[in-house]
C-alpha cells in the first residue's frame, strides 16, 4: 500500500510548512503559558556576523518567528570584521543576560573566526542550536539537553510520517555537527540500526539501496540517484543548493527528487520540507530552554 495521499508509484509529500505551523500553534500557546508563569516572555538572541545574503535571511525569519510566537527577540548583527574576542565578549554578555533563554550565532561565521571556539563559550543551558559539545555529550549519552534544530525537525518529519522507527535500517549521508551527527544519535535513539555515510564511504549507492530511511545532508546538488532508493523508503532531504536550468535559479535538495519519488513511500520536498521545521525546531528549543531556566516542568 502506498502512504496516505500517494499516488501509486509516487511518494507521499511529507509537508514539513503544515508540520512547522502546526508545531508553532502549539509552542505559541505554552508561550502564553510561561508568560502567565514568569511574568516574562521566552527571549532569543541570535547572533549574525557579516553579510552572507542568505544567513540574513535566516536570521530574519528566526525573529520574525520568536516575535510571531509571541516571544522576545534581540538581534546582534557584527560586522565582517569583528575580531574573535569581541564575539565571545558578546556571547558572554548575553550568557550573563537574564533576559535571554536562548543565543544562537548563525553559521557559518566569515573566514578568520573560530565558530567552534564561540560555540563552546554559549552556556550550554542557552545553546538553542544543540551543537555545543556538552549538547552533543547529553545526546550520545541518551541525557535530556538541548538537540540541534535540523535533525530535530527531521526525526519530528519522520515519526508523524513512519509512526514507529524502532528496528528500521536508516542511512545518514554526511556527517557534520550541525545535521548528520546528531541525526544519526537521534535515530539510534530511536532504535533505528545506523549507516553514517560521508564522503569516503564505499558503495553509497548500495548503502542507500539498502535503508528503510534515507537523510541526506551532503550539500551537493541532487546527488542521491533516485534509483538507489529502495522501493518504500522515507526520504528526508536536508540540502538547499541552488541550480541554474532554463536561464533560472532553482532550489533543489540533495536527492533526485523527481526519481526518488517513483520508488520512495515518501519524501521531503526542497523548498517546503525540512527548512521550516529547522526554523520551528529553534522556537521549541527556545521554549524548553526558557522553562528549564524558570525550574517550569519540560514541555511535552
Ligand atoms: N547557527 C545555525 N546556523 C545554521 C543553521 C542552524 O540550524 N543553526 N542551519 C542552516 C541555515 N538555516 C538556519 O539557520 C536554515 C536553512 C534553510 C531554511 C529554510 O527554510 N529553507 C527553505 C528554502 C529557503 C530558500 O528559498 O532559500 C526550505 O527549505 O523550504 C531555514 C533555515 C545553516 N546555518
Amino acid at each position: 500500500m502506498t502512504a496516505a495521499g500517494s499516488l501509486p508509484g509516487r511518494a507521499a509529500i511529507i509537508d514539513g510548512r503544515a508540520h512547522a505551523d502546526a508545531l508553532g500553534a502549539r509552542i505559541a500557546q505554552q508561550v502564553q503559558d510561561f508568560a502567565g508563569h514568569t511574568g516574562r516572555r521566552p527571549g532569543l538572541a541570535v547572533v549574525l556576523v557579516g553579510t552572507d545574503p542568505a544567513s540574513e535571511v535566516y536570521v530574519r525569519s528566526k525573529g520574525r518567528m520568536a516575535r510571531k510566537l509571541g516571544m522576545e527577540s534581540f538581534e546582534h548583527v557584527l560586522p565582517e570584521t569583528v575580531s574573535q574576542a569581541d564575539l565571545l565578549a558578546l556571547v558572554a554578555q548575553l550568557n550573563a543576560d537574564d533576559a535571554v533563554d536562548g543565543i544562537l550565532v548563525q553559521l557559518p561565521l566569515p573566514q578568520g573566526l573560530d565558530s567552534l571556539a564561540v560555540i563552546e563559550a554559549i552556556d550550554p543551558a542557552k545553546d538553542v542550536d544543540g551543537l555545543h559539545p556538552v549538547n552533543a555529550g547529553y545526546l550520545a549519552s541518551g541525557l535530556p539537553g538541548l538537540v540541534s534544530c535540523t535533525p530535530l525537525g527531521c526525526l519530528m518529519l519522520l515519526k508523524e510520517s513512519l509512526g514507529e522507527l524502532a528496528g528500521l535500517d536508516a542511512i545518514v549521508v554526511g556527517r557534520s555537527i550541525l545535521v548528520g551527527k546528531p541525526m544519526a544519535q537521534l535515530l539510534l535513539a530511536a532504535n533505528c540500526t545506523v549507516t553514517l555515510a560521508h564522503s569516503r564511504t564505499v558503495d553509497l549507492a548500495g548503502k542507500v539501496g539498502r535503508a528503510d530511511i534515507v537523510v541526506a545532508a551532503v550539500g551537493s546538488a541532487e546527488m542521491i540517484r533516485g534509483e538507489w532508493i529502495k522501493p518504500g523508503a522515507t526520504v528526508i532531504d536536508v540540502g538547499t543548493s541552488r541550480v541554474p536550468r532554463d536561464g533560472k535559479n532553482h532550489l533543489v535538495g540533495d536527492v533526485d527528487f523527481a526519481g526518488a519519488s517513483l520508488r520512495a513511500r515518501a519524501i521531503t520536498p526542497v523548498p517546503g520540507g525540512v527548512g521550516p521545521m529547522t526554523i520551528m525546531t529553534l522556537m521549541h528549543n527556545t521554549l524548553i530552554a526558557a522553562c528549564r531556566r524558570a525550574g517550569l516542568p519540560a514541555l511535552s
